[in-house]
């Protein structure tokens, strides 16, 4: 429904480079989208973006060109509560995709049985302002509550700022917790600095998993370029590597397809990748990421 995309919204990279580096065998893409389609699953009265339709089939042909094998498919607010579309593409996985769904506080054992059957592992907590209007805490608590006995985590998405202000709720939430795109530091502050030594701390003493993904909305310095053997993004990578180096078994990694609210760049999802080596220098940090944490989290049967 094209007439309907927010003005100047990017569609996803229609053509992703090959990429350079081979993810090794079993590797998850850990953050990544569905978006309607509309005509089938219609998009939240009360989203605050409405994106370009971006299915489970083109989901799954990226997973097959970037050379990963399972996919952990999260509910963007543009769908708001209603999980359909994730559930339909968890359904079509054939086990080879989680989920983390978006609930309300007055979700029943029975929906939340469904999900589970269906592949989710977890909800989202969204705070990040120009996304949603914040869910009063004590919401989110009872949800909290109440999927703690399916033994789901929380996901967080906040932006570094909000993180003063939400660190003792979070710290009060009797689940495990993951944390988006590293709490979406401003990477021209010094790595080093009180800010991300802050948001480290809190990691340490929450025990939660961080994704090091979405460098291209956290760069400072744009679009990425090849650069002899790198690509850019590399302001980011101090911060990054410095969550892997820290955290080698709680950190994860997402394309973050279809990348929604971009307005500057799309990323080529081949590049994206690219950037793993450059955040995981070491092949045990890359397989810790890739396979073996995410398997921990969302497939500890197998
Ligand atoms: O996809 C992301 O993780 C980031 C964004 C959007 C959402 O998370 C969402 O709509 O649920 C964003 O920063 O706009």
């Amino acid at each position: 429904m094209w007439t309907d995309v927010t003005p100047g919204w990017l569609p996803w990279h229609p053509n992703p480079s090959e990429p350079a580096f081979t993810a090794p065998e079993g590797a998850v893409d850990a953050h990544c989208h569905v978006f309607g389609p509309a005509a089938e699953f219609p998009f939240a009265p009360e989203r605050k973006y409405t994106p370009v339709d971006a299915g489970k089939e083109q989901l799954f042909a990226l997973r097959d060109h970037l050379g990963l094998s399972r996919n952990v498919i999260v509910q963007a607010t543009c769908h708001g509560s209603d999980n359909s579309a994730l559930v339909d593409a968890l359904r079509a996985s054939d086990g080879r995709a989680r989920g983390v769904a978006s609930v309300t506080s007055d979700v029943t054992r029975q929906e939340l049985e469904r999900l589970h059957a269906a592949g989710v592992r977890g909800v989202r907590f969204n705070f990040v302002k120009r996304l949603v209007d914040a869910a009063p805490t004590d919401a989110l608590e009872i949800i909290a509550a109440k999927i703690a006995p399916l033994g789901w985590h929380v996901v967080l998405y906040f932006e570094a700022p909000d993180l003063r202000d939400l660190r003792d709720f979070f710290l009060s939430l009797p689940v495990t917790l993951v944390i988006d795109h590293m709490g979406r530091p401003d990477v021209s502050a010094d790595p080093e600095g009180p800010e991300f030594s802050g948001f480290l701390d809190f990691v340490a003493r929450s025990g939660a998993w961080v994704k090091v993904s979405c460098p291209e909305r956290l760069t400072r310095t744009g679009p990425p370029a090849l650069d002899g053997e790198q690509h850019a993004y590399t302001d980011v990578v101090p911060f990054a590597r410095k969550v892997v180096e820290t955290f080698p078994d709680r950190v994860l990694w997402g394309t973050d397809w279809p990348h929604p609210n971009l307005t500057d760049h799309m990323p080529d999802d081949g590049l994206l990748l690219d950037h793993v080596p450059q955040i995981a220098a070491t092949p045990e940090q890359r397989r810790a990421l890739l396979v073996d944490n995410p398997m921990r989290l969302y497939w500890p049967e197998e």
